[in-house]
């Protein structure tokens, strides 16, 4: 048992809100309220903290099985909770890819033994992600894949993405899409404008994005398939989108902390860590991706976080891999440049970073009730701290936020009951 005592709830999709206490039991909570008596209960003062339902993360990189040098189940999941985050959604562009039955469950028993938060897989589209066949998406929903995606890479042919959201519709999960036209985007490491000319490195431009949320709408208009759309990072992007929500067409979309608070200019020291698929934008793509969230139109903030070996990042610009974490920064960042800026209320930012990730995935979470897993996260909206790589319990280093001061941290993250960060500290 555990009383949570004196924190500011926002909880926008649950029984509660405001200044209350949490009581957990046997890894639910017990009751939620504003003011609860117990009497030799275990007490965590909360007082001057925020308390929200556990982040839900639907676009993660745990990098198993396979490239266990970039990441593990392990390691990812400790970073996640560090974040505040106590649930995944893991992408399933490793080595294997997993796009068979054999490999949602092996990753499940992993994550059961060696996780740190709650793990939900997502499998392939097609097989080996080649682009090509569809996978056996009915044996790969009832082994535990929430969702299908190709992340990583697009699906290149319109009939093969048509008849794999036929499938997907009828064993009832979403299809996650990675937004990109191969032939514009190919040999392209930044986004194609002003910084790309003048720092002489070949361009991604925006129509590489656009033309294949274009597609995945009217796709998704067609066969009534719900369509999530990756780490949107355009302003014509989000027309489209706001064009498909105002026809009722069931597509739902999601953006990166990173696409949120960096353009293209970051990419001027050739540091390699501002290289990210998509690219970093515009000024005015970011207005628009902020513009869309506060208006719900972007449902979803989402990391992407895609960690890499430090061997693989010091390479020439255009040689290192597309990538960068984001499990440990997301949340002060989208305090701090969000809801610090006016843009997202605190409960805009639990909608985007709890509620809607649930929702989207179909599973328990992102709200606090009576019944439900403990699954929460306290935040000191007055801490401070630097962001540097021996602060990250990721195997990868690779963000361009190193440096940066941040106000506003997850200091202690429960997961079904049980303290996993504590003060800024893993107790697992
Ligand atoms: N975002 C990236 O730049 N990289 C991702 C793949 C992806 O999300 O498309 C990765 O797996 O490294
Ligand atoms: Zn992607
Ligand atoms: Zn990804």
């Amino acid at each position: 048992m555990l009383l949570i005592k004196g924190a500011e709830i926002v909880n926008p999709a649950g029984s509660y809100s405001g200044k209350g206490d949490i009581l957990i039991k046997e890894g639910k909570i017990a009751a939620i309220g504003p003011e609860l008596h117990l009497e030799g209960v275990p007490v965590l003062a909360a007082g001057g903290l925020l308390a929200f339902p556990g982040l839900i993360d639907v676009h993660v990189h745990l990098r198993e099985p396979g490239q266990e040098a970039k990441e593990t189940i392990a390691s990812g999941t400790r970073a996640a909770a560090r974040g505040g985050f106590t649930a995944v959604a893991t992408m399933p562009n490793t080595s294997p890819p997993v796009d068979r039955a054999i490999l949602v469950e092996g990753l499940r028993a992993k994550a059961e033994r060696e996780g740190v938060v709650r793990v939900y897989p997502v499998a392939c589209i097609t097989k080996e992600q080649a682009g090509e066949e569809i996978t056996e998406m009915a044996d790969l929903a009832a082994a535990g894949a929430v969702a299908f995606s190709d992340d990583g890479r697009p699906v290149p042919s319109a009939a093969v993405m048509r008849r794999a959201l036929e499938y997907a519709k009828m064993v009832g999960r979403p299809v996650l899409s990675h937004c990109e036209e191969p032939t514009l985007a190919r040999g392209g490491v930044m986004h194609e404008g002003y910084w790309s000319t003048r720092l002489g490195l070949k361009g991604i431009p925006a129509a590489a994005e656009e033309i294949m949320v274009a597609r995945e709408i009217m796709l998704a208009r067609e066969t009534g398939c719900p369509v999530h759309l990756c780490h949107l990072s355009t302003a014509g992007s989000v027309e489209l989108l706001r064009w498909a929500k105002a026809r009722g067409i069931p597509v739902t979309a999601e953006v990166t902390p990173h696409h949120l608070t960096l353009t293209a200019a970051a990419v001027a020291g050739y540091d390699t860590s501002t290289k990210v698929n998509p690219p970093l934008r515009g000024e005015e793509d970011l207005t628009a991706l902020k513009q869309a969230l506060a208006e719900g139109i972007i449902d979803i903030i989402a990391t992407d976080h895609a960690p890499h070996t430090r061997e693989e990042k010091e390479q020439e610009y255009d040689l290192a891999p597309f990538g960068l974490v984001g499990l440990e920064t997301a949340l002060a960042l989208c305090w701090q440049e969000l809801v610090g800026k006016g843009i997202l209320t605190p409960a805009q930012l639990v909608e985007k970073m709890a509620v809607n990730p649930a929702r989207l995935l179909g599973i328990e979470g992102g709200r606090l009730v009576e019944g439900a897993a403990a699954d929460l996260v306290l935040f000191d909206p007055r801490r401070v701290e630097t962001v540097t790589a021996e602060s990250l319990v990721s195997k990868g280093k690779n963000t361009p936020f190193l440096g940066w001061t941040l106000t506003g941290w997850p200091v202690t993250t429960i997961v079904g009951g049980k303290l996993v960060m504590q003060e800024r500290k893993l107790l697992v």
